[in-house]
């Protein structure tokens, strides 16, 4: 499988050089490659939303951005240095896994954990800071009435926004989101959606947003990647998102229409989860 040949490198949306830069990238697991040949900058303050089938990669991108997983070929650059984990310019909401019921860890803590490699120093007034973050980033998403509660105890979207405050509780440069609204109801979809692209615009970060549907945030989205069976393109949501593109991309017939301010896609079977809930941008 090859990458398009028609993907040109990215071009930044300001002169400010990019927050995250892949060039030539290909990652590969044994014989399969998953995508090759990608050249991408993303801007501080850019909303990428990074779209594609079951197994496309979009995770194993995220992974290699985190320093988790190794490029089997190109480079990468987080602010002009090599990725590697750890990294506290970096937020992270990873997929939603379920919770064992036994897990007594407290939400306040799970938010904390973000701060951890911060220098706050031990001083009474590092701690006084710490906690006041904490308190911030428990109000953005609305999880202080149970921010003491055992996370096992708690609901999926309880947990999920937990996760959320503790990726932006250290205001990170970079922001990396997996799927963050999957089991969130609507009115939490559109603030947490609302929060993380308060990150890019007010915070100058830069963030990718893995997803299966793009209307929940179509409106925030400056560029998409999007990847299928080793192929991909990059462009705004009318170059990418339109029925030409996506025919080709899939090799099969692809119809994407507009309808008011949504995407309805039709005609890969494992395109259409991508319009679910498309009433609710
Ligand atoms: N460490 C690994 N070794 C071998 N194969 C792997 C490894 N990690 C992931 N894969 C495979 O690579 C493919 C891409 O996985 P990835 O999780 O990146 O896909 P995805 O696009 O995020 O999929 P989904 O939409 O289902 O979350 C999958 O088929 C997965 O099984």
């Amino acid at each position: 499988m090859t990458a398009s040949s028609e993907t040109e490198p990215t071009v930044a949306r300001t002169t400010t050089a990019p927050a995250v830069r892949l060039r030539d990238a290909t990652l590969s697991y044994g014989p399969r490659v998953l995508w090759s040949g990608l050249d991408l900058d993303v801007a501080p303050g850019e909303f990428l939303a990074v779209l594609g089938p079951n197994g496309s990669g979009k995770t194993s991108l995220l992974r290699v951005l985190l320093g988790l997983q190794q490029l089997s070929a190109g480079t990468i650059e987080i602010a002009g240095a090599p990725a590697q984990r750890g990294s506290n310019r970096i937020g992270y909401i990873p997929q939603q896994r379920a919770l064992e019921a036994t897990v007594t860890v407290r939400g306040s803590d799970l938010v904390g954990l973000g701060l951890d490699g911060h220098h706050w120093g031990l001083g009474i007034r590092s701690r006084r800071e710490r906690k006041r973050r904490v308190a911030a980033a428990l109000r953005a998403v609305e999880a202080t009435e149970y921010a003491r509660m055992p996370l096992g105890l708690l609901s999926g979207g309880e947990q999920q926004r937990l996760r959320v405050a503790q990726a932006l509780v250290s205001d990170p440069s970079v922001l990396l989101c997996d799927e963050p609204l999957l089991s969130l109801d609507i009115s939490h979809q559109r603030k947490v959606s609302r929060l993380i692209a308060n990150q890019a615009r007010e915070r100058d970060a830069a963030v990718l947003f893995v997803t299966h549907e793009i209307n929940p945030v179509l409106p925030l989205v400056d560029r998409v990647l999007y990847l299928v069976g080793g192929r991909f393109r990059i462009g705004s949501p009318d170059e990418v998102m339109n029925s030409a593109t996506l025919s080709e991309l899939y090799r099969t017939d692809i119809e994407v229409a507009r309808v008011g301010a949504r995407l309805v896609v039709a005609g890969a079977d494992d395109h259409d989860h991508h319009v679910q809930e498309a009433d609710e941008a």
